[in-house]
């Protein structure tokens, strides 16, 4: 029998998600789409009385606005949230700003699927000089610069993302809060592949749709013993399809 319950949520469409720009640490924002698909989520875990006592998101607005746009659906303005760059989409390096299916164009499908999904390939680094180098951004200049990325993997964003599951997370779930997490498609694929163990090379086939809650359910170990998404199948099918989609070249 499951003893916990946490909710995972990737943030609603962002503008540069609409364009079909690899985004990584830019803090786009939500786009129209994006704000609606939040509000939706909030709307379906409302329907299943899904309820929280804590959140967590990361330091971009696009979580940040989908987190709160939830908490206004279920009324829960109030508990408390947290902030944390380790829960931030991975950074995308130098692709970051380029249009996917141009760079698919580009470089080839195969190669943008490397890039986007391979466990432990980096894409290339940001120059220090690049507009999105976040040394340059006032969100992270309290932190030591040896820890802020110039680009990652999959496995650099499990490693950075996991000491803040252990520390902070872990807790809250073991004292029995209800806990949400609104993050990105890649901390968000670094936290499943953790939970469930997902071999290094079957983590390439999993996306993550934007805005649809995905419920895990954890035995005393915090082992999952189910997870699921509460959306439609067909509904959650063409998401995480189109998601999968954008990496390829048009036609
Ligand atoms: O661009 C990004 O930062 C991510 C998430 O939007 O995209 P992808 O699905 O290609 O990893």
């Amino acid at each position: 029998m499951a003893k916990y319950t946490i909710v995972l949520v990737r943030h609603g469409e962002s503008e540069w998600n609409q364009k079909n720009l690899f985004c990584g640490w830019y803090d786009a924002d939500l786009s129209d789409k994006g704000v609606e698909e939040a509000k939706k989520a909030g709307k379906w875990l409302k329907e299943r009385k899904i309820t929280f006592d804590i959140a967590y998101t990361s330091v971009l607005k696009r979580a940040i606005k989908t987190l709160y746009l939830i908490q206004e659906e279920l009324d829960l303005h109030w508990i408390p949230v947290y902030r944390h760059w380790r829960l931030n989409e991975r950074m995308y390096g130098a692709l970051q700003g380029k249009n996917k299916a141009e760079t698919a164009a580009k470089y080839g499908e195969d190669q943008v699927k490397i890039w986007r999904r391979a466990y432990d390939i980096p894409p290339p680094e940001l120059e220090e000089s690049s507009e999105y180098n976040p040394r340059n951004d006032p969100k992270f200049q309290t932190l030591d610069r040896r820890v802020l990325p110039l680009t990652e993997c999959l496995k650099n964003t499990v490693e950075r993302a996991l000491p803040y599951w252990h520390d902070n997370i872990v807790p809250s779930i073991r004292s029995g809060k209800k806990v949400l997490i609104c993050a990105h498609g890649n901390s968000l694929r670094a936290l499943v592949k953790y939970l469930d163990k997902v071999p290094d090379e079957e983590i390439v086939e999993l996306n993550i749709p934007t805005g649809i809650p995905l419920v895990y359910e954890l035995d005393e170990d915090l082992n999952p013993i189910k997870h699921y998404y509460v959306a439609p199948d067909d509904v959650v099918k063409k998401a995480i399809d189109d998601v999968a989609n954008q990496g390829k070249a048009k036609k």
